[in-house]
């Protein structure tokens, strides 16, 4: 089940989501050693694939880098949540068929280290330590058929493939 991450602060940025020091790569692996550096620098020793990040409002804002989602990916992070994210950013996420999940008072809901359920064809997340469980702004249909395919590139190649 995974583990959340609060993040509780709005406007968290893209440069402490992964810091311009380190943008001389584009390989996730090497990113995701630097995820969250300037904003909680012990993130990386904790994070395990498929946790999930709970933010302020806002999250991804700054910079456009596309490194912001590459190093949380690579972290092995599954989706972020937050009451509303950065428009560059969230396009970023999509593009990249990484869940960046829009959700009021989601906040409030969770503390550090609560494990929770996401349903991503119900729409809900749930805190299994409390049993509160929050519903999401849907996913745009296409949004998740990109997800799918693993990101905008290959859900093009696919569409090409299917003759669109
Ligand atoms: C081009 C890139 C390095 C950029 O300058 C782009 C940007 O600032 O939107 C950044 O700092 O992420």
């Amino acid at each position: 089940m995974p583990t959340v991450h609060v993040f509780a602060r709005n406007h968290i940025n893209t440069d402490e989501i992964i810091p311009a020091r380190h943008l001389t790569t584009d390989i996730e692996a090497e990113l995701a050693r630097y995820a969250m550096e300037d904003y909680d620098k012990d993130f990386v020793k904790r994070v395990q694939v498929g946790d999930i990040i709970v933010a302020g409002a806002d999250f991804g804002c700054g910079s456009s880098r596309e490194h912001a989602v590459w190093a949380l990916r690579g972290a092995g992070v599954a989706a972020v949540i937050a009451p509303n994210f950065a428009r560059i950013f969230y396009r970023n996420a999509i593009n990249n068929g990484f869940l960046a999940l829009e959700c009021e008072g989601i906040v409030a809901a969770f503390q550090d280290g609560d494990p929770a359920e996401l349903d991503l064809t119900g729409g809900t997340v749930t805190n299994t330590r409390t049993g509160q469980t929050l519903r999401f702004v849907p996913v745009p249909q296409f949004a998740l058929d990109v997800q799918q395919a693993g990101g905008w590139l290959e859900y093009m190649k696919e569409g090409a493939g299917r003759g669109l």
